[in-house]
């Protein structure tokens, strides 16, 4: 298990992360989420030892992990860091980069690891090319490759996707992620991409103004969203009178209700079309399945329970 108890840490005078304290499950996916600035790539590279912490403690299970006032090398052993500036030797080809750190010994095993990760990271036809040959995306996921070539314990991944164009994306999550989960390796992900996150995750975390303002689950967090930017990281939503946060895909077109809306927009997405109207003068956003002409009324529904008096 990692353990982070009270950490706080400053580059110069502003604390960065204040009293933060989460623990991880071994083998569990973890995501750290946060606004651009919010800390997650230094939250980090701190739980990677790069830096001293100014308060507080990181333990993975009994072994805490220390920054470089006590280690000549950053990085633990059995825990693997991919930045977002990977680190690649460009005059090398793929496999050689994955197989950078695995043993001679056994040239049969590591071929066959090595074509297993290529696998995983469905880079099998560039092989043999040199990694300064490579796009931005394909070097990301050589990096990811390397990290888990000699199976770490944890694994940290800083945006991990960030370089990887829609046409991978999606099959290449899927795959690392199940990777992942199958050799029980421990992973923590700094994203700004709900789908790292709703799918995979046992367990996330918002960070805001240098604290954690949320933990859950991603169904807790995205079922009540304690807040406004939260909700934002998931999906569309509105403010509703009488409901608080309520989802694009929470609001329905009807035949007859209360809630009357003159249609201002249709946005295309594929199997719906994002809807923005006005509702007593505030602008609100529904999906529905249909282009819907500007200035259409439409009457509509809200499918959540009204606040009880005492919720906030
Ligand atoms: N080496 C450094 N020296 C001084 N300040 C730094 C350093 N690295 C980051 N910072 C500052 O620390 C804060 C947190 O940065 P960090 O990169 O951890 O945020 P982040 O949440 O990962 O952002 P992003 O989502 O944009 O990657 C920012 O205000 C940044 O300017």
């Amino acid at each position: 298990m990692l353990q982070v108890n009270n950490l706080t840490f400053q580059y110069k005078k502003q604390p960065i992360l204040k009293a933060i304290s989460f623990s991880v499950k071994t083998g569990e996916h973890f995501s750290i989420i946060g606004e651009s600035g919010s800390g997650k790539s230094t939250l980090l590279k701190l739980l990677y030892g790069t830096y001293d912490l100014n308060e507080g403690h990181i333990f993975w299970n009994d072994t805490e992990i220390l920054g470089p006032k006590h280690n000549l090398i950053v990085g633990p052993k059995y825990m693997k860091y991919v930045a977002q500036e990977f680190d690649l030797m460009p005059f090398i080809t793929v496999a050689e980069n994955i197989g950078a750190y695995l043993s001679n010994f056994y040239p049969e095993e590591k071929q066959a690891r090595i074509e297993e990760l290529l696998d995983v990271i469905e880079l099998r036809p560039y092989a043999n090319i040199k990694v300064k040959e490579l796009s931005g995306g394909q070097k990301q996921r050589v990096a990811i490759a390397r990290a888990i070539a000699k199976q770490p314990e944890v694994l940290l991944l800083d945006e991990p996707f960030s370089h990887i164009d829609n046409f991978k994306k999606q099959s290449l999550r899927r795959s690392l992620f199940k990777y992942l989960k199958d050799k029980n390796i421990t992973c923590i992900v700094a994203t700004h991409d709900k789908d790292d996150v709703l799918s995979f995750s046992d367990h996330m975390m918002v960070l805001h103004d240098a604290k954690i303002m949320a933990k859950g689950t991603p169904q807790e967090l995205y079922k009540s969203p304690k807040n406004e930017l939260i909700a934002s990281f998931f999906d569309e939503f509105n403010n509703i009178e009488n409901y608080g946060m309520v989802y694009a895909n929470q609001l329905k077109v009807v035949e007859n209700s209360n809630l009357k809306a003159i249609v201002k927009s249709s946005y295309y997405k594929g199997n719906y079309y994002l809807i923005e109207a006005e509702l007593d003068g505030e602008t609100v956003l529904l999906e529905h399945k249909e282009h819907l002409k500007k200035g259409l009324l439409i009457c509509l529904s809200v499918l959540k329970q009204p606040k009880t008096p005492f919720q906030s």
